[in-house]
């Protein structure tokens, strides 16, 4: 005779699961109750056995991941990273295995390769492999061997020398598009000078970007729209925060990679269809303007130092990389200073002291302009372009960061935003003050050297010189033609959601073109090869 536990049904009011032999529903209530069994062990063990219980932080967030991943997903993590670490201390445990830093001496612990110190790696699960053409490795998430490889030959792409004398006049002609499509709005009786800044700025970073990356544009900025193979790089960079909170949970994980995975690839290959083309039709191209390409092909002695895949591996990941985060770096500080009138000012006269003449803003003069360069240091520090962290793990053989020993299965963050706007690192944190990089003493305790908004150490952002020349061009050639003023539907701009990068707000202003400018002044900048063309002859079209 079974014995009676096996006859009676311990699930015969929940309608599905009564349907069932008993036998069957004594096995699932069993299943259940493990998993509860090993949930409260994992909980108590997380939080009293753990090498890392040690460590200060919330219960709730020391015992499971669940918090920090909400937190994540629901772009409030910045936030909540920020109090935790006004409350905890310059270490905050939180996850089980997850610390998150916010001093100087952690950027160099995680960060930078010194003689007998393991340089924790990427972590891995943060990312995806979206960007990778037939496979082939990008510089972004490419193992330490092949990243050494790679970053050499993208140095050329990057020397001061290609972004002066090459890309130099390629980003100022788009610039000079941007400028007269602003300028069309203000005389357009309908729009009358008012403009959604942020887009405007996206749509030139990337119509650059394009033009550096496949020697030709999107059109972006002729349309005044982005192309649906930007669209995806959008979506994408939300799509991999999400992505990598999942895989933080194997079975969410597991059951994602059924239902999920397989739109996904369709709607990489598509894209990679598209870069593909763009790539061959560079490579068969002869031309003499200097490009990211160009750069590559001018030092790449054999295929062993890149492939042709890896090309466009790479040649998508710089765009995905560099254009949003430079259309961030200048909106940001454009609402700074419209923010604050006194400031807005002074930068106007030091531009309209330093600059003659339109053509007379480079990349070179540019960097003279000391107060401007404050007021950029101080908007990346209060609204960095890369809001959340540089995801890393321990190294293999173990880490130690601020004395904590780290191996691989601990991740270590370090999130911009959270590290900037902290008290223990600068006074009035929230405040945009940019005689804080001028030498006020009001700030002589601040932490200057936890701000690192482009990384440190190998993997320190390679577009960053080209990045602070554009967001300095930008904002003094704006200033230069336009006055410009921030509407009340976007004064509370910066307030948004932090993913891998920020939710995209529009920034609503309006624009006067400055009186008293001659026409002889606003011109003449490099050679104009971009001007506004009949829209049939785009080379990108929708
Ligand atoms: C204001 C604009 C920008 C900001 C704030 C920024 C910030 C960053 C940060 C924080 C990292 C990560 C460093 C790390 O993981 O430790 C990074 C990496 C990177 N950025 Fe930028 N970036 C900007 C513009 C650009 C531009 C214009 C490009 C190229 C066109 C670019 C290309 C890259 C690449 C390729 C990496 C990976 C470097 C490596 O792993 O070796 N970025 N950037």
């Amino acid at each position: 005779m079974a014995p009676s536990f096996l006859t009676s049904a311990p699930f015969e009011k929940i309608p599905l699961i009564s349907s069932l032999s008993p036998a069957l529903q004594h096995l699932i209530l069993f299943v259940i109750e493990l998993s509860i069994v090993y949930q409260a062990y994992a909980w108590i063990y997380n939080l009293y056995f753990h090498p890392l219980s040690h460590v200060p932080g919330p219960k709730l967030w020391a015992m499971s991941r669940v918090p920090q991943e909400s937190s994540m997903v629901r772009g409030r993590l910045h936030k909540d990273i920020r109090a935790l670490h006004e409350k905890y201390g310059d270490v905050v445990r939180v996850a089980p295995k997850a610390l998150s830093f916010i001093s100087p001496q952690a950027w160099t612990d995680i960060m930078v390769r010194v003689p007998g110190h393991n340089v924790p790696q990427r972590d891995m699960l943060r990312f995806t492999d979206s960007l990778k053409v037939n496979g082939a490795a990008e510089l972004l998430t490419a193992n330490d061997t092949v990243h050494s490889r790679q970053r050499r030959m993208l140095a050329h792409a990057f020397s001061e020398k290609a972004l002066n004398k090459d890309y130099q006049p390629t980003v100022q002609s788009l610039i000079g598009l941007l400028i007269s499509q602003l300028r069309t709005r203000t005389q357009d009786k309908e729009v009358k000078g008012k403009v959604d800044l942020a887009n405007w700025l996206n749509l030139t970073t990337f119509d650059v970007l394009g033009d550096l990356a496949f020697g030709e544009t999107f059109g972006c900025l002729e349309t005044g729209d982005y192309i649906p193979w930007l669209k995806i790089i959008f979506e994408s960079v939300w799509a991999v925060t999400i992505l990598g909170s999942i895989r933080q949970f194997p079975w969410i994980d597991w059951v994602f990679q059924i239902f999920v995975n397989n739109t996904i690839m369709r709607v990489t290959r598509e894209h990679h269809k598209l870069t593909i083309e763009k790539v061959s039709r560079r490579l068969a191209k002869k031309t003499d303007r200097g490009d990211f390409l160009a750069q590559i092909l001018k030092h790449n002695g054999s295929e062993k130092e890149m492939s042709r895949d890896e090309m466009m591996s790479n040649a998508t990941m710089l765009i995905a990389a560099g254009s949003e985060t430079t259309a961030a770096g200048t909106t940001s500080c454009v609402y700074q200073l419209l923010k604050h009138p006194g400031v807005y000012r002074k930068v106007v006269e030091e531009i309209q002291g330093m600059f003659a003449k339109e053509s007379d803003i480079t990349f070179e003069s540019v960097e003279k302009l000391d107060y401007l360069n404050a007021c950029v240091d101080e908007s990346l520090r209060l609204y960095p372009p890369i809001p959340i962290f540089n995801p890393r793990v321990g190294a293999p053989e173990g880490t130690m960061v601020l004395g904590i020993p780290c191996k691989d299965d601990i991740s270590l963050g370090l999130h911009h935003w959270s590290v900037y706007h902290c008290s223990r690192n600068f006074n009035n944190p929230d405040v945009f003050d940019p005689s804080r990089w001028l030498g006020n003493p009001v700030y002589e305790t601040d932490r200057r050297g936890s701000l690192h908004p482009f990384g440190i150490g190998s993997r320190v952002c390679i577009g960053k010189h080209l990045a602070l020349a554009q967001v300095r061009v930008m904002i003094s050639r704006l200033l230069f033609n336009f006055d410009i003023e921030l509407l009340p539907e976007s004064d509370e701009w910066i307030n948004q959601r932090a993913f891998w990068t920020w939710e995209r707000l529009p920034m609503w202003v309006q624009l006067k073109e400055r009186k008293g400018l001659q026409k002889s002044m606003r011109s003449g900048h490099f050679q104009p090869f971009y001007r506004l063309r009949d829209p049939a002859s785009r080379p990108f079209k929708k």
